[in-house]
């Protein structure tokens, strides 16, 4: 690991507006000078966190946490309501490109476009349309309608998009469930040697693989920093919390 930040969360918040009745979206927009007819749902409160060059850091934490909010925080999907995030490098989110696929186009066409985001030269994506579709595997659906795949088909695709997009930062959010077991040992394969020089954040409710891929885990609770550090740490409190158990006791190795 590098002493190079790479990701700095300070003091993030996000809330969501919550309309609670129908027509109150309405009112908010011709009466919301004189009252508020939503009330502030604050999905993240006060997280901090830095991320160095070529660290592996896993999110944890119950369904409805926080978790994916904050990788969009990250990526710049979407904006924190407080704090600030900054990032340095390009960022490939697997989960968050294949969701911004056009259904109406093609495989191909997806990937130039979504390599075109992630800021690959649109030359540099053409020279690798091959290898990307070798990746994702997915035969002649690599030329048919987005709307004609899969959920797995269409995250192939966009993990294979972002495998080709000389990322610096890899950020992973339970993309790798959708695959199937030979896809997951591809993608498995391409994250270890991605690790050896890349920076990857990862949200998962895979323990196993957090604790072998990951040097830190942050544990996000009701959206905020629980706990923060050495993975099974981390992994061991969480279970006890969530499953009112801890982990078998682990034996010293000689
Ligand atoms: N666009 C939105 N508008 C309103 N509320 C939202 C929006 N997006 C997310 N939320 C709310 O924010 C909270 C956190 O959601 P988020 O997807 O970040 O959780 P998560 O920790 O990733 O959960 P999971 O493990 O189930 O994927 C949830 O209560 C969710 O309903």
């Amino acid at each position: 690991m590098s002493s190079e930040l790479v990701i700095s969360c300070s003091h993030i918040g996000k809330a969501y507006q919550l309309y609670i009745h129908r027509n109150d979206q309405l009112k908010q927009a011709l009466f919301g000078r004189w009252k508020q007819f939503y009330r502030q749902h604050w999905v993240l409160k006060d997280v901090s966190f830095k991320v160095h060059q070529g660290e592996r850091v896993g999110i944890i934490g119950r369904n409805g946490a926080g978790k994916t909010t904050l990788l969009q925080i990250i990526c710049g999907i979407t904006r924190p309501t407080v704090g600030s995030v900054s990032v340095s490098g390009r960022v490939a989110p697997i989960l968050a490109l294949g969701s911004g696929f056009d259904l109406e186009l093609t495989g191909r066409e997806n990937a130039l476009i979504g390599g075109a985001i992630l800021g690959v030269k649109r030359s540099v994506i053409e020279a690798r349309l091959s290898d990307v579709a070798a990746f994702a595997d997915i035969g002649d659906f690599f030329y048919q309608p987005l709307k004609m795949y899969s959920t797995g088909m269409a995250a192939r695709l966009a993990f294979a998009v972002c495998a080709y997009a000389d990322a610096d930062i890899l950020i992973v959010d339970e993309a790798l469930s959708v695959g199937d077991r030979a896809f997951q040992a591809k993608c498995d394969a391409f994250i270890q040697e991605f690790a050896k020089k890349g920076t990857i954040l990862v949200v998962s409710h895979d323990m196993k693989m957090l604790s072998h891929l990951c040097d830190r885990v942050i544990w996000i609770d009701d959206g905020a920093v629980r706990d923060l550090g050495a993975p099974d740490d981390v992994i061991d409190d969480y279970l006890q919390e969530i499953e009112g158990r801890s982990r078998p006791a682990k034996v010293a190795s000689a």
